[in-house]
Protein backbone atom coordinates (compact mmCIF):
# COMPACT_ATOMS: atom_id res chain seq x y z
CA UNK A 1 0.00 0.00 0.00
CA UNK A 2 1.68 3.32 -0.88
CA UNK A 3 1.37 6.63 0.84
CA UNK A 4 0.03 8.38 -2.34
CA UNK A 5 -3.11 9.72 -3.14
CA UNK A 6 -2.51 9.66 -6.66
CA UNK A 7 0.34 7.56 -8.44
CA UNK A 8 1.48 8.18 -12.53
CA UNK A 9 3.32 5.27 -13.09
CA UNK A 10 5.23 5.67 -16.91
CA UNK A 11 1.90 6.92 -18.68
CA UNK A 12 2.44 6.95 -22.31
CA UNK A 13 0.23 8.26 -24.79
CA UNK A 14 0.63 8.93 -28.71
CA UNK A 15 -2.24 10.20 -30.95
CA UNK A 16 -1.87 8.56 -34.51
CA UNK A 17 1.75 9.19 -35.13
CA UNK A 18 2.19 11.93 -32.80
CA UNK A 19 3.71 11.07 -29.50
CA UNK A 20 2.66 13.18 -26.99
CA UNK A 21 3.14 11.69 -23.48
CA UNK A 22 6.39 9.50 -23.46
CA UNK A 23 7.26 8.38 -19.62
CA UNK A 24 5.25 10.00 -16.98
CA UNK A 25 5.56 9.27 -13.41
CA UNK A 26 4.75 11.35 -10.34
CA UNK A 27 3.06 11.52 -7.17
CA UNK A 28 0.50 13.50 -5.24
CA UNK A 29 0.23 13.43 -1.21
CA UNK A 30 -3.05 14.13 0.69
CA UNK A 31 -3.40 17.48 0.69
CA UNK A 32 -0.44 18.50 -1.19
CA UNK A 33 -0.57 21.15 -3.71
CA UNK A 34 2.06 20.10 -6.80
CA UNK A 35 2.36 22.13 -10.17
CA UNK A 36 3.11 19.99 -13.40
CA UNK A 37 5.19 22.86 -15.46
CA UNK A 38 5.84 22.62 -19.13
CA UNK A 39 6.35 23.86 -22.10
CA UNK A 40 3.30 24.40 -24.59
CA UNK A 41 1.86 22.07 -26.31
CA UNK A 42 4.41 19.63 -24.28
CA UNK A 43 1.63 17.09 -23.60
CA UNK A 44 -0.11 18.62 -19.95
CA UNK A 45 -3.52 19.18 -21.09
CA UNK A 46 -3.32 15.32 -21.96
CA UNK A 47 -2.34 14.01 -18.80
CA UNK A 48 -5.71 15.88 -17.50
CA UNK A 49 -7.50 14.07 -19.93
CA UNK A 50 -6.16 10.81 -19.26
CA UNK A 51 -6.92 10.81 -15.51
CA UNK A 52 -10.63 12.09 -16.15
CA UNK A 53 -11.02 9.80 -18.85
CA UNK A 54 -11.59 11.59 -21.95
CA UNK A 55 -8.45 10.08 -23.36
CA UNK A 56 -7.61 5.84 -22.73
CA UNK A 57 -3.19 5.82 -22.05
CA UNK A 58 -0.92 3.79 -24.32
CA UNK A 59 0.63 2.60 -21.31
CA UNK A 60 0.84 3.15 -17.74
CA UNK A 61 -0.35 3.14 -14.91
CA UNK A 62 -3.05 5.40 -12.92
CA UNK A 63 -2.96 4.05 -8.81
CA UNK A 64 -5.50 6.48 -6.97
CA UNK A 65 -5.02 5.58 -2.33
CA UNK A 66 -2.75 2.86 -3.54
CA UNK A 67 -5.64 0.88 -6.18
CA UNK A 68 -5.91 1.20 -10.06
CA UNK A 69 -8.21 3.70 -10.74
CA UNK A 70 -11.39 2.25 -12.43
CA UNK A 71 -13.81 3.95 -14.69
CA UNK A 72 -16.26 3.87 -11.70
CA UNK A 73 -14.15 5.46 -9.31
CA UNK A 74 -14.26 9.12 -9.92
CA UNK A 75 -11.96 10.94 -7.33
CA UNK A 76 -11.06 14.18 -9.55
CA UNK A 77 -12.78 17.67 -10.02
CA UNK A 78 -11.88 19.53 -12.87
CA UNK A 79 -11.54 22.78 -14.07
CA UNK A 80 -11.05 23.49 -17.51
CA UNK A 81 -8.37 26.04 -18.80
CA UNK A 82 -11.33 28.21 -20.00
CA UNK A 83 -13.81 29.46 -17.13
CA UNK A 84 -16.63 27.36 -19.18
CA UNK A 85 -19.14 29.24 -17.67
CA UNK A 86 -22.66 28.40 -19.60
CA UNK A 87 -23.41 32.40 -20.54
CA UNK A 88 -27.19 31.93 -20.60
CA UNK A 89 -26.97 30.13 -17.06
CA UNK A 90 -26.79 32.49 -13.82
CA UNK A 91 -23.44 32.37 -11.48
CA UNK A 92 -25.66 30.07 -8.87
CA UNK A 93 -26.82 27.91 -11.41
CA UNK A 94 -23.40 27.42 -12.98
CA UNK A 95 -22.06 26.72 -9.86
CA UNK A 96 -24.73 23.83 -8.95
CA UNK A 97 -23.58 22.51 -12.73
CA UNK A 98 -21.10 19.96 -11.21
CA UNK A 99 -23.81 18.59 -8.54
CA UNK A 100 -26.38 18.56 -10.68
CA UNK A 101 -24.03 16.12 -13.12
CA UNK A 102 -24.11 14.08 -10.19
CA UNK A 103 -27.67 13.46 -9.73
CA UNK A 104 -28.61 16.43 -7.10
CA UNK A 105 -31.54 18.55 -7.95
CA UNK A 106 -30.54 22.17 -8.86
CA UNK A 107 -32.87 23.08 -5.74
CA UNK A 108 -30.81 21.33 -3.51
CA UNK A 109 -27.64 22.25 -5.00
CA UNK A 110 -28.47 26.13 -5.19
CA UNK A 111 -29.12 25.56 -0.89
CA UNK A 112 -25.63 23.49 -0.98
CA UNK A 113 -23.48 26.12 -2.97
CA UNK A 114 -25.09 29.50 -1.87
CA UNK A 115 -23.56 29.78 1.78
CA UNK A 116 -20.16 29.73 0.07
CA UNK A 117 -20.53 32.36 -2.21
CA UNK A 118 -19.23 34.75 -0.19
CA UNK A 119 -15.94 33.10 0.59
CA UNK A 120 -15.14 33.08 -3.64
CA UNK A 121 -15.86 36.71 -3.38
CA UNK A 122 -19.17 36.40 -5.57
CA UNK A 123 -21.68 37.24 -2.82
CA UNK A 124 -24.51 39.14 -4.32
CA UNK A 125 -23.43 38.11 -8.06
CA UNK A 126 -25.75 34.69 -7.45
CA UNK A 127 -28.03 35.93 -10.12
CA UNK A 128 -26.34 37.40 -12.77
CA UNK A 129 -24.90 36.07 -15.78
CA UNK A 130 -21.48 35.17 -16.54
CA UNK A 131 -21.17 37.89 -18.92
CA UNK A 132 -21.54 40.58 -16.24
CA UNK A 133 -18.84 39.54 -14.16
CA UNK A 134 -15.01 40.35 -14.66
CA UNK A 135 -12.58 37.58 -15.62
CA UNK A 136 -11.26 36.82 -12.43
CA UNK A 137 -14.94 36.62 -10.56
CA UNK A 138 -15.89 34.47 -13.39
CA UNK A 139 -12.30 32.02 -12.77
CA UNK A 140 -13.92 32.43 -8.94
CA UNK A 141 -17.06 31.31 -10.42
CA UNK A 142 -15.89 28.36 -11.69
CA UNK A 143 -13.47 26.90 -9.12
CA UNK A 144 -16.36 27.19 -6.54
CA UNK A 145 -18.21 25.00 -9.04
CA UNK A 146 -15.24 22.70 -8.92
CA UNK A 147 -14.67 22.25 -5.20
CA UNK A 148 -18.47 22.14 -4.46
CA UNK A 149 -18.12 18.75 -6.15
CA UNK A 150 -16.48 17.36 -2.99
CA UNK A 151 -14.33 15.08 -4.74
CA UNK A 152 -10.92 13.79 -3.29
CA UNK A 153 -8.85 16.15 -5.49
CA UNK A 154 -8.52 19.02 -8.09
CA UNK A 155 -7.47 18.96 -11.35
CA UNK A 156 -6.63 22.62 -12.54
CA UNK A 157 -5.77 23.21 -16.44
CA UNK A 158 -4.27 27.09 -15.94
CA UNK A 159 -7.20 28.28 -14.67
CA UNK A 160 -5.52 31.97 -14.81
CA UNK A 161 -4.28 31.63 -18.27
CA UNK A 162 -6.54 33.75 -20.00
CA UNK A 163 -6.60 36.57 -17.18
CA UNK A 164 -4.63 39.83 -17.27
CA UNK A 165 -1.42 39.99 -15.21
CA UNK A 166 -2.70 41.97 -12.23
CA UNK A 167 -6.03 39.73 -11.72
CA UNK A 168 -3.86 37.03 -12.31
CA UNK A 169 -1.91 37.95 -9.28
CA UNK A 170 -4.81 38.81 -7.00
CA UNK A 171 -5.97 35.32 -8.11
CA UNK A 172 -2.98 33.38 -7.34
CA UNK A 173 -2.81 34.96 -3.85
CA UNK A 174 -6.64 34.20 -3.29
CA UNK A 175 -5.87 30.54 -4.21
CA UNK A 176 -3.04 30.25 -2.12
CA UNK A 177 -5.08 31.36 0.88
CA UNK A 178 -8.20 29.43 0.18
CA UNK A 179 -5.49 26.01 0.07
CA UNK A 180 -4.25 27.08 3.04
CA UNK A 181 -7.73 27.03 4.59
CA UNK A 182 -9.28 24.15 3.34
CA UNK A 183 -6.10 21.96 2.10
CA UNK A 184 -7.12 20.49 -1.14
CA UNK A 185 -5.08 17.53 -2.64
CA UNK A 186 -4.93 20.01 -5.91
CA UNK A 187 -2.74 19.14 -8.98
CA UNK A 188 -2.37 22.27 -11.30
CA UNK A 189 -0.75 22.86 -14.90
CA UNK A 190 0.83 25.57 -16.01
CA UNK A 191 3.50 27.36 -17.84
CA UNK A 192 3.60 30.37 -15.96
CA UNK A 193 7.09 29.89 -13.58
CA UNK A 194 6.49 32.37 -10.78
CA UNK A 195 2.74 30.70 -10.59
CA UNK A 196 4.07 27.21 -10.26
CA UNK A 197 6.80 28.53 -7.45
CA UNK A 198 4.42 30.44 -5.47
CA UNK A 199 1.60 28.47 -5.15
CA UNK A 200 3.40 24.47 -5.04
CA UNK A 201 4.43 22.65 -2.40
CA UNK A 202 6.10 20.35 -5.12
CA UNK A 203 6.77 20.69 -8.98
CA UNK A 204 7.40 18.31 -11.37
CA UNK A 205 8.98 19.97 -14.77
CA UNK A 206 8.09 18.31 -18.21
CA UNK A 207 10.09 18.23 -21.23
CA UNK A 208 8.64 19.61 -24.36
CA UNK A 209 6.58 16.69 -26.35
CA UNK A 210 6.97 14.02 -26.56
CA UNK A 211 6.47 14.73 -22.39
CA UNK A 212 9.21 13.05 -19.87
CA UNK A 213 9.88 14.11 -16.07
CA UNK A 214 12.55 15.86 -16.60
CA UNK A 215 13.18 17.27 -13.17
CA UNK A 216 11.12 17.17 -9.77
CA UNK A 217 11.88 19.75 -7.43
CA UNK A 218 10.44 20.93 -3.62
CA UNK A 219 9.63 24.18 -3.55
CA UNK A 220 11.45 25.24 -0.02
CA UNK A 221 9.64 28.31 0.91
CA UNK A 222 7.41 28.21 3.83
CA UNK A 223 3.88 28.96 3.15
CA UNK A 224 1.86 31.64 3.55
CA UNK A 225 3.86 32.85 0.39
CA UNK A 226 3.16 36.85 1.00
CA UNK A 227 6.20 38.14 -1.10
CA UNK A 228 7.79 36.41 -3.91
CA UNK A 229 10.65 38.60 -4.21
CA UNK A 230 12.62 37.45 -2.07
CA UNK A 231 15.86 36.22 -3.21
CA UNK A 232 14.71 32.91 -1.84
CA UNK A 233 11.49 32.66 -4.35
CA UNK A 234 13.58 34.19 -7.17
CA UNK A 235 16.60 31.53 -7.16
CA UNK A 236 13.65 29.14 -7.42
CA UNK A 237 12.73 30.43 -10.47
CA UNK A 238 15.71 30.72 -11.71
CA UNK A 239 17.00 27.52 -11.73
CA UNK A 240 13.40 26.28 -13.32
CA UNK A 241 13.85 28.97 -15.67
CA UNK A 242 16.96 27.05 -16.58
CA UNK A 243 15.92 24.00 -16.97
CA UNK A 244 12.97 25.14 -18.87
CA UNK A 245 15.07 27.10 -21.27
CA UNK A 246 17.97 24.38 -21.46
CA UNK A 247 16.27 21.12 -21.27
CA UNK A 248 18.90 19.07 -22.78
CA UNK A 249 21.05 19.75 -19.56
CA UNK A 250 20.28 17.66 -16.79
CA UNK A 251 20.08 19.48 -13.44
N1 LIG B 1 -7.53 14.17 -28.97
C1 LIG B 1 -6.42 14.48 -29.63
N2 LIG B 1 -6.17 14.03 -30.88
C2 LIG B 1 -5.05 14.34 -31.54
N3 LIG B 1 -4.06 15.10 -31.03
C3 LIG B 1 -4.24 15.60 -29.80
C4 LIG B 1 -5.41 15.32 -29.02
N4 LIG B 1 -5.29 15.94 -27.83
C5 LIG B 1 -4.09 16.58 -27.85
N5 LIG B 1 -3.46 16.38 -29.02
C6 LIG B 1 -2.13 16.89 -29.37
O1 LIG B 1 -1.25 16.61 -28.31
C7 LIG B 1 -0.30 17.66 -28.15
C8 LIG B 1 -0.28 18.09 -26.70
O2 LIG B 1 -1.48 18.77 -26.38
P1 LIG B 1 -1.83 19.27 -24.91
O3 LIG B 1 -3.07 20.09 -25.03
O4 LIG B 1 -1.84 18.14 -23.98
O5 LIG B 1 -0.57 20.21 -24.58
P2 LIG B 1 -0.37 21.27 -23.43
O6 LIG B 1 0.99 21.05 -22.89
O7 LIG B 1 -1.50 21.23 -22.48
O8 LIG B 1 -0.40 22.61 -24.28
P3 LIG B 1 -0.73 24.11 -23.83
O9 LIG B 1 0.24 24.47 -22.75
O10 LIG B 1 -0.50 24.90 -25.09
O11 LIG B 1 -2.16 24.13 -23.39
C9 LIG B 1 -0.70 18.75 -29.14
O12 LIG B 1 0.15 18.67 -30.25
C10 LIG B 1 -2.13 18.40 -29.52
O13 LIG B 1 -2.40 18.80 -30.83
Amino acid sequence: MSGNRLELRHLRKSFGGLDVLADISLTVQAGEFVSILGPSGAGKSTIFKVLTGSVQPDGGAIMFDGDPLTKEKRPFAFMPQRDALMPWRRIIDNATLGLEVQGVTRKVARTRVAPIFAEFGLEGFERHYPAQLSGGMRQRAALLRTVVQHRDMLLLDEPFGALDALTRAGMQRWLQSMWERHRWTVLLVTHDVREAVFLSDRIYVLTGRPARVQTEITVPLPHPRIDLATPEASAVEASLLQILLNPDQRS
